[in-house]
């Protein structure tokens, strides 16, 4: 299979899921490539009893895990950051042959994994506690934070390194153990992943990878009681169905979830940097993340102009196999997601909304999709309310500050949202109005590992990223020193 995929060190594709330190299964499940079709690889399908083995192995490691010195932990993963960052090509190659994104996106989202990695292997040791003034002078209080103990992570498929790094990497510099289980499309970032945790020095039972029945083995995560912690990413359907499973054992979670994001270009916007900021947020990853643009809002003195500049634009993405050279936007990940998209531009025109670029499934065939302009949308259309998670720009008018930004807060999610103004009092007004976890002023990209990132609403719980990102993998204790 490495021979297909051409892989300089074919150690990396593992087609076995990892427990304990050892690799277990046969391959079950097909990995398919979805710019080809082709069957890649397969994965094994793992039950109930061997999702509990993999927490009996993160249980019995988590003892020794967390009493080693931050600064040891903190090493591993800096290890596996590097190495990361050695094998760049190689799982690069891996994840658009598995996801369908550009090379060149899979390699930034390889840095941007390794990121977490290194960002959380020098914030372990900055996990501190505090000494808090007492009421009387016979007492301190010591406030210590601990790892909360095994982690279940569950990811998607639009981020096979990503979400998995941003999880396991705060977690495990808490001093947590970890089982992952990865996206059925896309379990091989996350089993060359671990090979690489492995060969950092991650010792046996810290990290598990299981693949196989989404929920039976979410059954198994949740139910356990010695899983003491979720993080999901993934649609906002499956997360509160977890959510209402993880309540049995009073779990701790993290949630994050769909989003609606707005995008809105007000008439004293730089109109060029604009619609550079909206091709990046809209047509990164075919439009498949939870922060791509859904609606563009764009105010009515500069509705013609920016439409007419995002098509030009737009008709200049070269759509393809994301392994060849020069590729801008790659196939959708599967059938069901190019029905979605194909039933979102279907609904906008029945209701008087007109393609001005795309607007069909690509020649290429398969699950390709042409880059769409959509003007004249309207907010009683699918596109104002569901997660397209395609490439499809639906531009809406409006006129003013205060009806933009109620249209962009009139959703139940809140994860991200863009503006573009050249005026600094209406940049803060907007700013603080946006009812969402990210803001992007004057910016269409805003990821980056030492930031917080999270949702507002119904877009999800907790935060991941910079400081805030390894509280969720501690507990807080009061320890009251009575009797001085
Ligand atoms: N917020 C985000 O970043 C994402 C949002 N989405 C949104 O969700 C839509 C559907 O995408 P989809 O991939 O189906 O997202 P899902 O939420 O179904 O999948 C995300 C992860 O959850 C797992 N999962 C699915 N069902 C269960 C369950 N009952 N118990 C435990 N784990 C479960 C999946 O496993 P398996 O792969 O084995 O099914 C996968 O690992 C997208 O079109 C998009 O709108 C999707 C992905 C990411
Ligand atoms: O789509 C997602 O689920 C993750 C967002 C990607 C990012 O961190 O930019």
């Amino acid at each position: 299979m490495s021979g297909t995929l051409n892989l300089k060190d074919a150690s990396l594709l593992k087609t076995a899921c990892y427990i304990d330190g050892a690799w277990v299964g046969k391959g079950a499940i097909d990995v398919t490539n979805p710019a080809t079709g082709e069957v890649i690889a397969a994965v094994p399908s793992l039950g109930a009893s061997e999702v509990r083995s993999a927490i009996d192995a993160a249980e019995k490691a988590f003892k020794d895990w967390a009493a080693r010195p931050a600064k040891e932990r903190g090493q591993i993963l800096r290890r596996w950051f590097d190495l990361m960052m050695e094998h760049q090509d190689d799982l690069a190659v891996l994840m658009t042959s598995e996801q369908g994104k550009p090379l060149a996106e899979s390699k930034g989202e390889i840095a941007y994994a390794a990121s977490f990695l290194e960002f959380y292997g020098e914030e372990a040791k900055r996990v501190h506690g505090a000494i808090v003034p007492a009421p009387t002078n016979d007492r301190r209080i010591v406030v210590l934070k601990q790892p909360v103990g095994v982690v279940a992570a569950i990811t998607p498929w639009n981020f096979p390194a990503a979400m998995i790094t941003r999880k396991v990497g705060p977690a495990l510099a808490a001093g947590c153990t970890c089982v992952v289980k990865p996206a059925s499309q896309t379990p091989l970032s996350a089993l060359a992943l671990a090979e690489l945790g492995e060969r950092a020095g991650l010792p046996k039972g810290v990290l598990n990878i299981v693949t196989g029945k989404a929920s039976e083995i979410g059954g198994e995560l949740t139910a356990n009681a010695k899983v003491k912690k979720l993080t999901f990413t993934g649609s906002t359907e499956v997360g509160k169905k977890l959510m209402e499973q993880s309540a049995a054992t009073m779990k701790k979670i993290s949630l994050e979830l769909g989003g609606n994001a707005p995008f809105i270009v007000f008439d004293d916007a730089d109109v060029d940097a604009a619609v550079e900021g909206a091709v990046a947020s809209k047509y990164r990853n075919t439009g498949q993340t939870c922060i791509c643009t859904n609606r563009f809002l764009v105010q009515e003195g500069v509705y013609d102009a920016f439409v007419e500049k995002l098509v030009e634009k737009v008709g200049a993405l070269k759509v393809g196999n994301g392994l060849e050279d020069g590729v801008n936007q790659g196939p959708l990940i599967d059938t069901a997601a190019i029905e979605k998209v194909e039933e979102h531009v279907k609904d906008a025109t029945s209701k008087g909304a007109k393609v001005v670029a795309g607007g069909k499934a690509h020649a290429l065939g398969g699950t390709y999709y042409e880059p769409t302009v959509i003007s004249g949308a309207t907010s009683d259309m699918l596109v104002a309310r569901e997660e397209t998670f395609g490439p499809v720009a639906p531009v809406f008018r409006f006129s003013t500050e205060a009806e933009a930004i109620r249209l962009a807060n009139h959703t139940p999610f809140g994860l991200a949202s863009y503006f573009y103004s050249r005026d600094v009092g209406r940049c803060w007004r907007v700013a603080e109005a946006l009812e969402s976890g990210l803001v992007g002023v004057n910016a269409g990209l805003i990821s980056t590992e030492v930031a917080p990132f999270g949702g507002w609403k119904e877009s999800g719980i907790g935060r991941e990223g910079g400081q805030w990102g390894i509280e969720e993998f501690l507990e807080v204790k009061y320890v009251a020193m009575a009797g001085l």
